[in-house]
């Protein structure tokens, strides 16, 4: 279980978050809303620590999230923050290859089977200039699925999707969600209707 607890955070004079508690459980969808710059964004950041919180802590199944551990948080980016210049398996392989979590031929197959469940084993060789939004989605996701994440973490994920891609996300979510605890932060309402179990409004 991912639990926060009483996080707070300003940057400079602006209070941003205070005293913000949830918990989320494997086989939970959590959702995080609110009003543009309540500070979702800020509070995902802090949760996969790229910033530090002021005061607050987080557990996973009661152990302090640090440095050690934060590997077992995804985030799937926006689409975007695929690299460029690399090649689908080879931005699936990158990670894996620098955490030594498989061998070589191990983190290939894995990463294989993920791009076949995703239906994207044919876009394996093709630059991500080269995929539709949802497709560039679908390898942020099989990226951070590869890490083993307890805990997965999505920024606004449909904010580029169309219908059929955003019914294919929830698939999918709700396909993973067995093993693993998910935050989503997220705008759009109707999405947060059918994949949230439960939800935190922040502001
Ligand atoms: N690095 C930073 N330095 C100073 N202020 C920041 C920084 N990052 C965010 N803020 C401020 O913190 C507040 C919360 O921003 P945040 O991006 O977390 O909001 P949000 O709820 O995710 O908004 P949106 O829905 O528009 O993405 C805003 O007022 C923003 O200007």
């Amino acid at each position: 279980m991912f639990k926060a607890e009483k996080i707070s955070k300003s940057y400079g004079e602006t209070k941003v978050l205070e005293n913000i508690s949830f918990q989320v459980d494997r086989n939970e969808v959590l959702a995080i809303t609110g009003p543009s710059g309540v500070g979702k964004t800020t509070l995902l950041k802090c949760i996969v620590r790229l910033e530090k919180e002021d005061s607050g802590s987080f557990t996973l199944d009661g152990i302090p999230v640090d440095e050690k551990n934060r590997i077992r948080i995804g985030l799937v980016f926006q689409s975007s923050s695929l690299f460029q210049h690399l090649n689908v398996l080879d931005n699936l392989l990158i990670a894996p290859k620098y955490h030594k979590l498989y061998s070589p031929e191990e983190a290939r197959q894995k990463a294989e089977q993920y791009l076949q469940d995703f239906g994207l084993l044919d876009k394996q060789k093709s630059f991500p200039s080269e995929l539709s939004g949802g497709q560039r989605q679908r390898v942020a996701i099989i990226r951070a699925l590869l890490l083993q994440p307890d805990v997965l973490c999505f920024d606004e994920p449909t904010s580029s999707l169309d219908a059929e891609n955003k019914n294919l996300l929830m698939e999918i979510i709700g396909r993973i969600k067995k093993d693993q605890a998910i935050i989503v932060v997220s705008h759009d309402e109707d999405f947060i209707n059918r994949i949230a179990d439960r939800r935190i409004a922040l502001g």
